[in-house]
């Protein structure tokens, strides 16, 4: 059976299905760039005043008659005597002939037969203080956003400021989650004694709108007909499907059969792993992709985060250390996912708890520490929840 860290190679080795769309800029965030962005003119597009003050010419002479007052805002003015100044706001384009700024701290106005004169005590006026240069961030016709780029808060902002509206981008299209099982029912439903409420779906729905990616859910029966149908239908719109339950060894465990009949490939069935081990994943030849997760809603929990979490978001999962006390005897031939929780910034003791279908005893665990078959050490490696 495949060890955790080769499953996780295999896992990280898949494709990412994503969906070729033009967008609105506010719906673009977190989606890829699939055209270089160029500057549409220089940045900043003039001489850009820095700080509210003076803009002045002459930086020889400490006190200047005032010409008049430039805003933000407001066509670009001239310093027609050398020896004057404008007063000028930040974001203002520098006055025509001035080579420097003061700020406004560093000066005094005053009033004199009807003039407004300032002055100032700094020793040295540098050419240049404060003002951000037209061009010196970018040129026109340059790019300025690559194709490629995974676009981040601040990358829409400079796609704004070159006036796109709309980007095309490859994003994750929606992803449908289904939870599978005749025992369970809704949330809002009042179960039999026989009965449990489904709890797998909420918990990956929530995950998955914590990072942005939009979801919806469906609950199958233990109908191979219905399940095959609704999956079917599913594939029409989402690349991504996620599954929960079916997939052990149960005279209704349909999952993997219905999968392989819908054209899917399994990448793995099973890792020897506790929980977790009947995890399938598999992909199809037009890229779509399934993972289909142990129903018991630790194993559920414990798949989805390690190997989904970390291959949707790309991310290199890290691996820290810790000490940790109460731990059971290494298994024989799996690998353990235990949980734990801090008892210092150094060390974790593990949590007691009743196995994989126990959701009320695993909600205080901070980490999943990684005990590898056979493994006696005290100090493990950890994923944290
Ligand atoms: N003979 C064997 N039996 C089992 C094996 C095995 O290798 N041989 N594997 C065990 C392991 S490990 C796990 S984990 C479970 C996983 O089984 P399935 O994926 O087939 O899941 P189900 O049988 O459908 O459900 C298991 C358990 O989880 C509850 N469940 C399912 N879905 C939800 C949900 N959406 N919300 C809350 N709880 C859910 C379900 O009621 C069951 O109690 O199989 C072992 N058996
Ligand atoms: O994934 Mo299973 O939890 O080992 O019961």
């Amino acid at each position: 059976m495949l060890k955790p860290q080769e499953a996780f190679q295999i896992v990280q080795d898949i494709p990412v299905p994503r969906q070729k769309v033009q967008v609105p800029l506010i719906d673009c965030l977190g989606g890829i760039l699939m055209e270089d962005l160029v500057a549409d003119r220089d940045f900043p597009p003039f001489d850009r005043v820095m700080m509210d003050g003076i803009a002045i010419s002459n930086v020889m002479i400490r006190t200047w008659k005032v010409e008049g007052t430039a805003y933000a805002g407001e066509v670009q003015k001239t310093l027609v005597d050398p020896n004057a100044a404008w007063e000028i706001m930040t974001g203002s384009p520098l006055p025509k002939n001035a080579v420097a700024v003061i700020k406004v701290e560093d000066l005094e106005f005053v009033e004199k037969e009807g003039e407004r004169w300032v002055s100032c005590k700094n020793e040295s006026i540098d050419r240049g203080n404060f003002i951000h240069q037209r061009g010196s961030d970018i040129l026109q016709g340059q790019v300025i956003l690559k194709k490629g780029t995974r676009l981040k808060a601040n990358q829409i902002a400079i796609a704004a400021s070159i006036g796109y509206s709309k980007l095309w981008i490859e994003r994750l299209g929606e992803i449908h989650v289904f939870s599978t099982g005749d025992e369970l029912v809704p949330i809002e439903a009042t179960p039999l004694d026989h009965q449990i409420r489904s709890s797998n779906s909420i918990m990956m729905q929530s995950a998955l709108k914590h990072v942005g990616i939009a979801s919806q859910h469906h609950h199958l029966p233990d109908d191979p007909t219905i399940i095959h149908q609704a999956l079917t239908t599913s594939l029409v719109k989402s690349d991504i499907l996620l599954l929960s339950g079916g997939v052990s060894a149960g005279k209704k465990d349909y999952i993997p059969g219905i999968l392989k009949d819908l054209g899917f490939e399994a990448k793995f069935h099973k890792i020897a792993q506790k929980p977790g081990k009947p995890l399938w994943v598999g992909s199809r030849a037009d890229g779509k992709v399934i993972f289909a997760f142990p129903g018991n809603p630790i194993s559920t929990l414990v798949c989805f985060s390690i190997y989904f979490l970390s291959w949707l978001q790309d991310k290199k999962t890290s691996f820290p250390q810790v000490k940790i006390t109460g731990l059971p005897a290494p298994l024989a031939n799996l690998d353990h996912w235990i949980p734990i929780q801090w008892t210092s910034e150094q060390q974790a003791q593990v949590l007691k708890h009743n196995g994989s279908g126990d959701l009320v005893h695993w909600q205080h665990a901070d980490a999943l520490a990684w005990q590898k078959a056979n493994d006696t050490s005290e100090v493990l490696i950890y994923f944290p929840l």
